[in-house]
């Protein structure tokens, strides 16, 4: 397919970084981006935010230390490809922290859709924006924010550090990492038939598939056996009643160690 017929496909030529000192939040830094004509694969690093955003409205603990880092995708695919965006940052960023994790620390897994954890403990928070330009183009936001030297304790689930695994990466070393393998997923998962393959690397490296799960839905908790992904990367559970829920969002607690 050429690219005026698939106009969001993403080649490797076109990633690129600008590094800020302090910045309000690099995923509103993106944005505003956007809003001025920048092109996909741009990517915003800082080394401290003063107004980092986390999921549900909340603030992330963004001070020296740990790696802030957003990514800008204009029209990246058709809205029904776009469900398997967050697993696809996922698989990048399982990539990038596994490389420079030593080798006998424990196994760096994905929680669906896209938090990472090392020994059940999330080390990375994804918040994934977007927002319609002036223009009718959409602009879709990935940020990454990585627990390098620094676990704040945000409440909801148990938090670690690359360093307290041994790992001695900087934020800068791993931010390397995390641009080359997000360029390699994204232009893979951008082509059409490149998103299977995708979906079965997310399989391969997640965590608690065929446990017993909890997922926190916005109105109420279900519980069930996680049966794995279907093709868009939904969460299937499978119900007491003998009956399988394709599920769209929601926050997933494991029962047991995976
Ligand atoms: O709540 C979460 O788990 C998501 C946290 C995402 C934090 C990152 S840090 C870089 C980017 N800029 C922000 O303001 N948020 C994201």
């Amino acid at each position: 397919m050429s690219r005026s017929e698939n106009p969001g496909r993403l080649s490797l030529d076109d990633f690129r970084h600008e590094a800020l000192d302090a910045v309000g939040s690099t995923n509103t830094e993106c944005l505003e981006r956007a809003r001025k004509g920048a092109l996909s694969g741009l990517w915003i690093t800082a080394v401290r935010q003063t107004g980092g955003r986390g999921r549900r409205g909340r603030a992330w603990f963004s001070e020296p230390g740990n790696l802030y880092a957003s990514l800008l995708m204009i029209d990246p695919a058709p809205m029904d490809r776009l469900g398997s965006l967050p697993l696809a940052v996922a698989v990048a960023v399982q990539d990038a922290v596994s490389r420079i994790m030593p080798l006998d620390a424990p196994e760096v897994v994905v929680k669906w859709p896209n938090d990472i954890l090392v020994d059940r403990r999330k080390v990375c928070g994804i918040l994934i924006e977007g927002e319609t330009l002036p223009d009718g183009r959409h602009a879709l936001v990935i940020g990454c924010g990585i627990n390098v030297a620094v676990a704040p304790d945000a409440g909801l689930y148990p938090v670690a550090t690359l360093r307290d695994f041994g790992a001695s990466a900087s934020p800068d070393e791993l931010f390397a990492y995390l641009f080359q393998s997000m360029a390699e997923t994204l232009s893979l998962w951008s082509r059409g038939r490149g998103i299977a393959a995708v979906m079965e690397r997310w399989k391969q490296v997640a965590g608690g598939i065929g446990e017993n799960i909890t997922v926190n839905l916005p109105d109420r908790s279900i519980s069930g056996r996680f049966a794995g992904i279907d093709d868009t990367g939904l969460l299937k559970l499978e119900t007491d009643d003998g009956g399988t829920r394709l599920i769209a969002a929601g926050d997933v607690f494991l029962d047991r160690t995976f």
